[in-house]
């Protein structure tokens, strides 16, 4: 049975795959609630309010995969869920709509001054003078952000007759064309904009974008906006500016703290209006995100492919499917060159051939270097972490790709380089016959890698193979697969045995002390 833990109110309609599935047990509440039983919960489905610190990871020493039902992922901390090798995946494109929708409701609502005047007249006043508006035809929309919530608010921009100017460092020009907008400088954008509205992630970059000294480039009567995340404009810096009168209103729906205090200096303003972070809260983006999510978390308790991961490089149901054979190969050669290279490793470089090249391939080297690695440590290794932990020992890894198949459809090869010695390997999977080792440290040999196997480098000599197989008799070892394979006749050879069962741990020595064998590894669970 797997345990998995839905937070912060996730719409239920959307989860019934999920909660449908009879292996998997879900309990639905708060991180509080389920305090007790946090460590036995694989999965944890969180909306934008559970706040997964690295405390949170710790308590949570089973947790393999975090869910987000939306898009920002801040109140997630990804260091510590990726060298944790817990996975982050959220929903990018189920609630773009009802953000853009909403960003947009809040655009109309600031330059016509419905919001103060609903609570104007409710309150019995009917003052239409105070409320005189702004029209949106003609005037100049800058968006901070060209991503799908952004795409889609310039869209509805232009069908209001508005023109648009985007500031994004990844806007292609031919993109900004097909989208009719211009594409400008952040500068320009503050210069030209009758309303700027962010749509980027809180980054280090976006922190503060509009600030004291960018609010101050902006036209006189300018409506900010953020339906993105708090902070990236600096709450404080549009103080002295409504103050003054230059900024005609401001539009929040995201805060710098959630909630913000009551008594927090923005809330007093008449042209600042505000709404608690509902830019993903219709029905039709809460069932999109839960199912999208549902169907990430109930992928990978069932090991198949998951598409939004963002510690991990991503991919399509149909890449998946012809990457997946390459897989099974990839971890194996990483368990077999940890085993058979003991001491310590600096540099592990893997090559791509054939119709592998036509694959995005960073996928299979995190596989390789997350099996390779395990071997190694007793940590958990997963393809999510192993780049920092490969990085942590001091191992650098890289891929290519190359025209180099040496006659197969596809090869993988991969040399790993230490100090003392260099180990090479060479594998390829064939529809009809699966995984195969097709060469190992320049030896062409063809042995399918599975089991409990013994390697052993030898000289060729009449004999050898004898005693290998006299001595295992002895043992009452029995060979199930053997395979040799030598560069020049009566010079360096290898053997590579297959058995059905685990080895005694002591075969290697007894078995370097026959004549002319040079070096024997026993090569476990692979
Ligand atoms: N208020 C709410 O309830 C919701 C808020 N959001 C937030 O809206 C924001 C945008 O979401 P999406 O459009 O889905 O994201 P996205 O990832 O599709 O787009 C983000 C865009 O920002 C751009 N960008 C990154 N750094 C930048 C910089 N320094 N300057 C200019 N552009 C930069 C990127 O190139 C990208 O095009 C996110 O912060 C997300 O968390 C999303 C959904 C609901
Ligand atoms: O998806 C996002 O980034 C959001 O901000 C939506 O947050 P929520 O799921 O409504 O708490």
């Amino acid at each position: 049975m797997a345990y998995v833990l839905v937070t912060d109110g996730i719409k239920e309609d959307g989860l019934q795959p999920l909660l449908n599935e009879s292996t998997i047990q879900c309990d639905i509440g708060s991180l509080n609630e389920f305090s007790d039983r946090l460590n036995q919960y694989e999965a944890l489905l969180v909306r934008s309010a559970t706040k997964v610190t690295a405390e949170v990871l710790n308590q949570m020493p089973n947790l393999k995969i975090v869910a987000r039902a939306g898009v920002g992922v801040d109140n997630i901390d990804l260091d510590a869920a990726t060298k944790r090798g817990v996975i982050v995946v959220n929903a990018p494109d189920g609630n773009t709509i009802s953000t853009t929708e909403h960003t947009f409701a809040m655009i109309a609502s600031l330059v016509r001054n419905i919001p103060q005047g609903t609570s104007s007249l409710k309150s019995g006043k009917w003052m239409r003078k105070d409320y005189v508006g702004t029209e949106l035809y003609g005037k100049t929309l800058g968006i901070v952000g060209m991503g799908r919530i952004g795409t889609e608010l310039s869209r509805r921009a232009r069908a209001f007759g508005m023109n648009v100017a985007v500031f994004d460092p990844f806007l292609t020009n031919d993109r900004a064309q097909k989208l009719d907008v211009e594409s400008v400088e952040f500068d320009h954008l503050l210069d030209v904009a009758d309303i700027i509205t962010v749509h980027t992630p809180l980054t280090d970059k976006t922190r503060g974008l509009l600030n004291e000294e960018t609010i101050a480039r902006t036209k006189k009567g300018v409506f900010l906006i953020n339906c993105a995340r708090g902070g990236i404009i600096d709450e404080k810096a549009l103080i002295p500016y409504l103050d003054s009168g230059h900024i005609g209103g401001v539009a929040l729906d995201v805060f710098e703290s959630e909630p913000p205090e009551h008594n927090h200096p923005l809330l007093g303003y008449d042209q600042v209006i505000v709404t608690p972070h509902l830019g993903a809260s219709t029905k039709e983006a809460q069932l999109n995100v839960a199912a999208q999510v549902a169907d990430e978390v109930l992928y990978f308790l069932q090991d198949k492919p998951i598409r939004n991961a963002i510690n991990l490089p991503g991919f399509s149901k149909e890449e998946y499917e012809k990457i997946k054979p390459y897989y099974e190969l990839t971890r194996k050669m990483g368990s077999i060159l940890s085993q058979c290279m003991k001491s310590a490793v600096n540099l592990v470089e893997v090559s791509y051939a054939g119709k592998l090249t036509e694959l995005d391939t960073a996928i299979l080297t995190r596989n390789l270097m997350a099996s390779f690695l395990k071997s190694r440590l007793d940590t958990t290794v997963n393809e999510v972490n192993a780049p920092s932990i490969a990085r942590e020992r001091g191992i650098t890894y890289g891929e290519k790709h190359s025209s180099e198949t040496h006659g197969y459809s596809n090869l993988i090869s991969v040399t790993v380089q230490g100090d003392k010695e260099t180990f090479s390997l060479q594998g390829t999977y064939i529809k009809e016959y699966g995984d195969r080792i097709t060469q190992l440290n320049g030896f062409d040999i063809d042995f399918h890698p599975q089991g409990h196997l013994l390697y052993i480098q030898h000289n060729d000599r009449p004999g050898v193979i004898g005693n290998v197989g006299k001595v295992l008799g002895e043992h009452e070892i029995n060979i199930a697969t053997m395979q040799v394979g030598r560069k020049t006749a009566g010079g360096e050879a290898i053997m590579m045995l297959s058995f059905d069962s685990e080895l005694p741990k002591n075969i290697e020595e007894t078995l370097e002390s026959v004549q002319d064998i040079v070096k024997v590894e026993q090569i476990g669970g692979v």
